[in-house]
């Protein structure tokens, strides 16, 4: 079996702990996030009743009939608010949609669900609360890469970063799928860093270095963390965006839905994705081209059918 580190770390640590504690949590985040991209965190800041309701909503608004549902999709925003329906998104590199449908919210002009009262703050606090999370995280992460605990307050800060709520669809007659129809097709993420709240049942998986899968499990309430494309360019690839996927579960539980809710943390448009300095040397030879934040991640909604 492979080996590969995924390891708990607790983010009290880092927000109350002594300078000791600080710089150990910052020194382990960096060497995960070199090693596999990935962690998982305790302590984030969301309380199990919260994680409970955010579930409770989410799951209500999947069973809204679609011709209602549909009302909330909003054509010209990529999918960037509201929803996103059934063999929208793919893979960047897959033939076939994923088998999901799902629901955004950013930091603004967020469209109100009229027929849950809950849902739009539940999802809305939800979001602060990840938002928060995500900045000391990211703060831990600035101290490991040797830059100042703040570097990354000014670019995230009403930044464009989303909450998604998915739904994997449960398939009554799985038969009928095209062969490579999977819940979720190997991808990287776009943003900085995700935060995602435990899945309602398993299927996430990583792509270790040797081309073989590895479950991710997170325990009790923990969150899984793990780098996207932005900061593995921003640091020249010293910290590793890891291809994930979810599969599908054996045949009898295709019936069965998964919930799962991701937030992705993005800077603002204008944050530089040019390679820092310090992670340029004669063994790491710049490797990606410098550009803008927004110019990127419009290239990549591009690529997985988002936007025109
Ligand atoms: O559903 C999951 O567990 C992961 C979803 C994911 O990787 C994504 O939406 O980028
Ligand atoms: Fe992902």
């Amino acid at each position: 079996m492979s080996a590969i580190n995924i390891p708990r770390l607790d983010l009290h640590d880092y927000t109350q702990g002594s300078t000791e504690q600080r710089h150990r949590f910052s020194a382990a985040i960096g060497k995960a996030f070199h090693e596999t991209g990935f962690v998982t965190i305790a302590n984030h800041g969301m309380d199990s009743g919260l994680i409970e309701e955010l579930y409770q909503v989410v799951q209500a608004f999947f069973t809204l009939p679609e011709a209602v549902k549909s009302t909330y999709e909003i054509p010209g925003l990529a999918g960037q608010r509201g929803y996103t329906s059934k063999g929208k998104e793919k893979a960047k590199d897959a033939k076939v949609p994923d088998l999901k449908e799902f629901w955004q919210r950013g930091q603004d002009d967020n469209p109100v669900v009229d027929e849950l009262p809950r849902f739009d703050q539940v999802t809305g606090e939800v979001f602060r609360r990840l938002e928060t999370a995500g900045r000391e995280l990211l703060k831990a992460i600035a101290v490991y890469l040797g830059l100042a605990e703040d570097y990354f307050e000014s670019k995230v800060v009403q930044g464009n970063s989303i909450l998604r709520a998915i739904h994997y669809f449960p398939i009554e007659d799985p038969d009928s799928l095209p062969a490579d129809a999977v819940r979720a097709g190997a991808h990287e993420d776009i943003n900085l860093i995700t935060l995602l709240i435990g899945a309602s049942a398993d299927g996430l998986e990583v792509l270790t270095r040797d081309g073989t899968w590895y479950p991710v499990k997170a325990h009790g309430e923990d969150i899984v963390v793990n780098v996207g494309d932005m900061l593995q360019r921003l640091t020249n690839s010293k910290l590793k965006s890891t291809t994930h996927r979810v599969v599908n579960p054996p045949r009898e539980l295709m019936k069965k839905s998964r919930f799962s809710v991701p937030f992705f943390l993005h800077p603002k448009a204008d944050m530089s994705l040019a390679a820092l300095e310090s992670c340029i040397d004669a063994e790491h030879p710049k490797a990606y081209p410098d550009v803008a934040a927004g110019e990127y991640l419009d290239e990549r909604l591009r690529e997985i059918g988002l936007k025109m």
